[in-house]
């Protein structure tokens, strides 16, 4: 059995109301290895969500297959965990119950379960809030205890589609660090949507990069810098480097899909 993550040949249309069709993804393959962080970097409408729901089990491909350890996706695993852009933590809830929802809503609570939401709570460092209430915390904190949810029912694989995208540089920026460090210690598969090339250079083991029209990977990077990652690899030469190149590869993209625009 093959574990981990794989997409062979990947395509979904969606057609709009107007009856047109969009050519959302076209021909993806991708393996991502168990235990891998990978991000999915392009420019907006270039497939990116469309990909992660093709992987959670909650949209079917037009065309290809999505397997995760050898079983063809057809529906959404337990196995596979999702972190939106919004925090989407209930309001009437506490912090703590929140982070446990995912177990109540599949009706079993374990014993041991309010520990580990405990132990998430930690690690995300809000222990201080587990009784709070979601208003009572601010952008930044209410994604991290929507990040300890995502991790309760002990999840393999982590889908995440631009959690960080919301919050301002500089809380985005320590999030980056605190995930890393709790990824560190909680090994997940990870696919992780970004608009941001530096927050994927810093993230990621290993970058799709997407282009759009129709939705597709123009280039997969591996990342080289070593781990523990800290903050001041972003001050780095070396990343610095891999960003601009990066983003050379985005300006020949677009300026070849320019080039077959006027094209006769
Ligand atoms: N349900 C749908 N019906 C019709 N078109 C859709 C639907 N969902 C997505 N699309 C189209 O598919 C393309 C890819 O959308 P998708 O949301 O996956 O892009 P994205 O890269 O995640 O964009 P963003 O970064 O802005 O979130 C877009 O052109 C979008 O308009």
């Amino acid at each position: 059995m093959e574990k981990g993550v794989y997409l062979r040949g990947v395509s979904k249309k969606f057609v709009t109301r107007q009856q047109e069709t969009v050519d959302a993804l076209s021909a993806v393959d991708l393996a991502v290895e168990p235990g891998e962080f990978i991000s999915l970097l392009g420019p907006s409408g270039c497939g990116k969500s469309t990909l992660l729901k093709i992987v959670a089990g909650l949209l079917p491909p037009s065309g290809g297959s999505a397997w995760l350890d050898g079983h063809e996706i057809v529906e959404p695993s337990d196995s596979v965990s999702f972190v939106f852009q919004k925090p989407t933590l209930l309001r009437w809830r506490s912090i703590q119950d929140n982070v446990l929802l995912p177990l109540d809503v599949a009706g079993s609570r374990p014993k041991e379960a309010v520990e580990y939401a405990k132990e998430l709570l930690a690690l995300v460092k809000l222990s201080d809030f587990a009784n709070a209430y979601p208003s009572e915390l601010s952008g930044g904190m209410q994604q991290r205890a929507a990040i300890a949810r995502s991790l309760v029912s002990h999840p393999d694989v982590l889908l995440m589609d631009e959690p960080f995208g919301a919050l301002d540089e500089f809380t985005r920026e320590t999030l980056n660090e605190e995930f890393i460090e709790l990824w560190q210690r909680e090994p997940k598969t990870v696919l992780f949507v970004t608009h941001s090339i530096a927050e994927s250079v810093f993230m990621s083991d290993r970058i799709a990069v997407m282009g759009a029209r129709p939705g597709r990977i123009i280039d997969e990077i591996t990342v080289p810098f070593p781990r523990p990652r800290g903050a001041e690899l972003r001050k780095s030469k070396e990343f610095f480097d891999l960003v601009a190149r990066i983003r050379e590869t985005f300006d020949l993209a677009s300026e070849s899909s320019a080039r077959e625009v006027v094209a006769p």
